[in-house]
């Protein structure tokens, strides 16, 4: 599948500090990516990178294809990016600072008023002036104007700080909408684990300015925990998962946890079988981005 994104190696210092160190991964079209990582971590400075605020001491990035530090104009063509709180004239409305945009993304006054109403903004809300508005309300501002002539490629840097959970919920619904109908690509940091989750087909994961890993979400899914549920005696089973060297966390009256290391479930069943142990179902049990967050960043695996 083409790719929207290329970043190779980027190297980045401010000050004497050097903030990014050898940073690359990919985008698919069409894909949402996650940048998932702590305070600090270099998530904002890979964006600004990316679309190019901040000039890397070393390596490239190619959006289509175009190197943005030597080609910018065609590589950020179809480009918009929301990173930290946007910009907006206090003094006039949010649908007069919307309209500064007009010609620039070669949009009519409806197509305005449209795509603010899909980031759930009321027109009477548009017509008053931006400091009247809640941090809430700029972000669905901001919103509208990053997402005005369908770009391609959407860049967002916790695009729901400030938001209610009823923002929150909308914007989630916004952005699948706008996958679904318009195929755009987005990479988009938020340190809510679950609203990534939800979002996002891949996470990037990044630690002191370095990617550490990659997971598709169906990697993450992925787990090595299965519950098994049996009608036999519970002391009965513990004892064949003890025969076995199984690990296990007993859950419940008939339920147990048992942790793979290696081993094959479908042999661990046959083996219960053959104990004569009752199994009514064995489920494999669903990994989420949490979990895998802790696994990386808190119990040190991977950094
Ligand atoms: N202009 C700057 N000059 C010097 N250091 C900077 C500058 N901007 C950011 N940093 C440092 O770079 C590191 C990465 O910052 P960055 O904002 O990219 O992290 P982040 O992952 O976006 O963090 P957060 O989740 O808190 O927003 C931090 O240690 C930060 O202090």
């Amino acid at each position: 599948m083409k790719k929207v994104l290329e970043v190779y190696n980027i190297e980045v210092k401010l000050g004497k500090q050097t903030i990014l160190k050898t940073v690359s991964f990919d985008i698919e079209e069409g894909k949402i990516v996650g940048l998932v990582g702590p305070n600090g971590a270099g998530k904002s400075t890979t964006m600004k990178t990316i679309v190019g605020f901040i000039f890397p001491e070393r390596g490239k990035v190619l959006i289509n294809g175009y190197d943005v530090y030597r080609e910018k104009e065609k590589a950020l063509a179809g480009v918009d990016a929301l990173i930290e709180n946007p910009a907006f004239y206090e003094n006039i409305s949010g649908f007069d600072n919307l309209k500064l945009w007009k010609d620039f993304k070669k949009v009519t006054r409806e197509q305005i008023i449209e795509n603010a109403m899909m980031c759930g903004l009321t027109s009477e809300q548009l017509k008053k002036k931006v400091k009247k508005y809640s941090t809430g309300l700029k972000q669905r501002l901001a919103l509208t104007k990053v997402l005005l002539g369908n770009p391609k490629f959407v860049i967002l840097d916790e695009p729901t700080n400030g938001l209610d959970p009823t923002g929150k919920i909308e914007f989630k619904e916004i952005i699948k909408k706008v996958k679904k109908e318009k195929g755009t690509t987005f990479l988009i940091s938020s340190h809510l684990l679950d609203e990534l989750e939800d979002l996002c087909d891949k996470f990037v994961f990044i630690n002191n300015g370095k990617i550490i890993k990659e997971l598709e979400k169906s990697d993450i899914m992925q787990s090595q925990k299965y519950t098994i549920i049996f009608k036999s005696k519970k002391e009965e089973v513990l004892n064949v998962l003890d025969e076995l060297h199984i690990k296990y966390y007993s859950i419940g009256g008939n339920e147990v946890e048992i942790e793979l290391d290696g081993a094959d479930i479908t042999e661990i069943n046959s083996y219960l079988m053959s104990k004569n142990i009752r199994v009514e179902e064995i489920k494999r049990k669903k990994k989420d981005l949490e979990e895998v967050y802790r696994e990386i960043f808190i119990d040190n695996i991977g950094c």
